[in-house]
């Protein structure tokens, strides 16, 4: 089955500055993908990529099928009901279910003769998932949907997402910095740190294939033979490796499955390390 979204060498720069450098990944059809990553790490560009805001100064972006996006800043219009936010959804898309937005919208009690800017910021943010949503999109592309969101919205926007993945074949791509929002649902990701791509994949298959291990801070070559080492750490008088790769071990360390954030974080703390499908994968 073709990849639902499928990047290949891509590069994009702002004026003199590169923002992605010769990314390559792929999100099987499906999939909730999670993109993390620090703040100027490239996701927005990433998705402005995916969804042909920008044309890459090298490589290549497809995304299979109609494609929506939900920009970070929430692209509504304050002065419109929701009613007519819908209406003007329903006018300048060729795909539509008005059906299926409004029982959303009545689902989660947000009233239809409400002025889109005397919303809750969870509201506004249900109104644009519901407007992307609406659009029956193959692939939903969603920069930062919980930002600014408490924590009960969080899991309503969310659990929409994952309402909507179950009911129909749907691909999403979300980027946030709350790794932990993200565990329930997505099960794929994807992690760019300084305009490069780290790691890429399935996440049972990611947190299966590292391990954390804690033991002796000396010697200081460690315990990880047989594995690649992703990053170090001290904790008190214990060192700490994210591994990936199944070591021979010492009987001096301990070894357990890493968390998600866990692994976000090994990853993050050392940009020279790479979790990547090969290029026959990427291109498969
Ligand atoms: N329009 C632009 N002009 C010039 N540089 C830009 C522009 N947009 C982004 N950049 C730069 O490109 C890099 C990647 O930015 P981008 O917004 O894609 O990162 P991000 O991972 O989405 O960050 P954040 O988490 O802060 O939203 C950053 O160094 C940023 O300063």
């Amino acid at each position: 089955m073709r990849p639902a979204l499928e990047v290949i060498g891509l590069c994009v720069r702002y004026r003199r500055s590169w923002a992605l450098r010769d990314c390559s990944l792929s999100v099987p059809a499906g999939r909730v993908a999670a993109l993390v990553g620090p703040n100027g790490a490239g996701k927005t560009t990433l998705m402005h990529a995916a969804v042909g805001l920008l044309r890459p100064a090298r490589g290549t972006v497809r995304g299979a099928g109609e494609v929506a996006f939900v920009a970070q800043d929430k692209p509504l219009y304050d002065g419109f009901t929701v009613a007519e936010t819908l209406t003007f959804g329903r006018r300048t898309n060729n795909r539509w279910d008005e059906r299926a937005a409004r029982d959303r919208l009545g689902g989660l009690g947000i009233p239809l003769d409400r002025k889109v800017g005397g919303l809750s910021g969870g509201q506004q943010a249900q109104v644009a998932l519901t407007l992307a949503l609406a659009k029956e999109p193959d692939l939903l592309v969603l920069d930062e949907p919980l930002a600014n969101l408490d924590p009960l919205a969080r899991h309503d926007v969310m659990r929409t997402i994952m309402a909507e993945v179950a009911g129909r074949e749907l691909t999403v791509l979300l980027s946030s910095h709350v790794v932990s929002d993200l565990e329930d649902t997505c099960d794929w990701l994807v992690v760019l740190n300084g305009g490069r791509l780290q790691v890429s994949g399935d996440i049972d298959d990611l947190l299966a294939g590292h391990l954390v291990l804690t033991g002796p801070a000396e010697p200081a070559e460690g315990p990880a033979g047989g594995a690649t080492v992703v990053s170090a750490g001290l904790e008190g008088r214990q060192a700490s490796l994210l591994v990936r790769g199944e070591p021979v071990l010492d009987p001096r360390w301990q070894a357990r499955r890493p968390g998600l954030a866990e692994l976000v974080m090994g990853y993050l703390r050392s940009p020279g390390s790479a979790a990547l499908p090969g290029p026959a994968e990427v291109g498969a």
